[in-house]
């Protein structure tokens, strides 16, 4: 039997006036998940999140938490708790103080040394005991985003929602902060909701990433699936760096269809939705699928145009006439030097079926897959 969804959206639809920020969402996300949501700015994942934490109301549809259906039920009834990209703490509260505020204001009350013990689980939770009687401007930034995870966790929710919670952060703390996040999640194991834009944050931290469109999913699944298997162009191209080439499709054979391209190499491609003969298609190659070597031994040829040497890999900008410039990556092997210089040729292999064929947008009016139920399986 599948377990009650921690949270589940039902047909859920919201407008501001003439604006849909979310269109029709059906999402279910199972207990003890890491879910990231991910789209471009203005996508509707933070009104998402606002509609989980009873902050926003559904237009239409309903968002159930743990099998409750949530109309009326107001923010602070709701077994859930946020924590935003501001930290919103209490400067001159101290950090014991912060966090014991909420503990402070529930009914039943709670005695003075429950409070205090609590505030100090979560303190230790965040790893930050022994930080109780500082101030808040004595904190550093990240130590400030601890305090205000440990005051989202103290009240022990259900789940946890994170709108951009590191954006303040500057990348090295910000990736210690990943990476603490995950381990705070699996070692208390409640569904933590993360709102991002950032991709490779989505990517590395969360069991599924749900990536968001114009007000819809267009795709939920593992950050491997997501990454290796992009439902559509929109995907392919937000999700990690990719190469864009269009085409048209020539023929099929078996799985694969035939692509040529604009210069007119035909490349097999695998399809993620049907493709006629004759359709207007966006080829996706990532750069790391990309192979360089001696001018002729590849599928296609292209001068190297600029290399950026990133220590363990190289990125190179490869421009192929009729085509336009490519990206490649290619690891970097200690004592073998750089194999390729600016202005040099160079021929670029890549695995039959590694290319993914799109439906182009722009030129084919059917590709758009219709909005899905989509469930993740625990
Ligand atoms: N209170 C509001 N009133 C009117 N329109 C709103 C309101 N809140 C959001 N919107 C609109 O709804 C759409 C979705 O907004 P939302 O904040 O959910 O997007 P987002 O994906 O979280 O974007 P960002 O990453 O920029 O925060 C946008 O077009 C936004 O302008």
């Amino acid at each position: 039997m599948t377990a009650v969804p921690d949270i589940e959206f039902r047909a859920v639809t919201k407008r501001y006036g003439a604006v849909t920020a979310v269109s029709g969402i059906d999402l279910a996300i199972p207990p003890s998940a890491f879910v990231a949501l991910l789209g471009p700015s203005g996508c509707g994942k933070t009104t998402c999140l606002r509609m989980i934490g009873g902050f926003e109301q559904p237009s239409e549809g309903q968002v159930l938490i743990r099998g409750r259906d949530m109309a009326g039920t107001p923010p602070y009834r709701r077994p859930v708790n946020m924590v935003f990209q501001q930290y919103a703490l209490f400067p001159h509260l101290d950090v014991e103080d912060n966090i014991a505020y909420g503990l402070r204001q529930a009914r039943p009350r709670l005695s003075a040394r429950e409070i205090t013990s609590r505030a100090g689980e979560a303190l230790a939770m965040v790893r930050l005991a022994g930080y109780g009687r500082r101030k808040i401007h004595e904190l550093s930034g990240g130590q400030q985003q601890r305090v205000a995870l440990a005051r989202a966790l103290v009240n022990k929710p259900a789940v946890l929602l994170l709108d951009e919670p590191l954006a303040a952060l500057d990348k090295k703390l910000r990736t210690d902060m990943q990476i603490e996040l995950q381990n705070l999640q699996r070692e208390i194991g409640i569904t933590f909701v993360l709102v991002t834009h950032d991709q490779e944050e989505a990517l590395s931290m969360s069991d599924f990433v749900c990536v968001m469109n114009g007000g819809r999913i267009v795709q939920l699944g593992q950050p491997s699936e997501i990454y290796d298997e992009p439902a559509d162009l929109f995907v392919a191209d937000f999700v990690g760096k990719t190469n864009l080439l269009s085409g048209k499709v020539a023929g099929h054979s078996g799985e694969l269809v035939d692509v040529t391209l604009a210069n007119g190499t035909v490349i097999a491609a695998r399809k993620r939705v049907p493709l006629s003969r004759g359709d207007t298609v966006s080829v996706s190659l990532r750069p790391e699928s990309l192979s360089l070597g001696a001018p002729g031994s590849g599928r296609l040829t292209g001068i190297v145009r600029n290399r950026i040497f990133l220590g363990s890999t190289a990125e190179y900008a490869i421009e192929v006439q009729g085509i336009g410039t490519l990206l490649a990556k290619a690891d970097h092997l200690i004592g073998q030097g750089n194999l390729f210089k600016p202005g040099e040729p160079v021929a670029i292999g890549f695995a039959a079926g590694t290319p993914l064929a799109f439906p182009d947008p722009k030129n084919n009016g059917t590709n758009q897959r219709e909005n899905q139920h989509v469930e993740i399986l625990s």
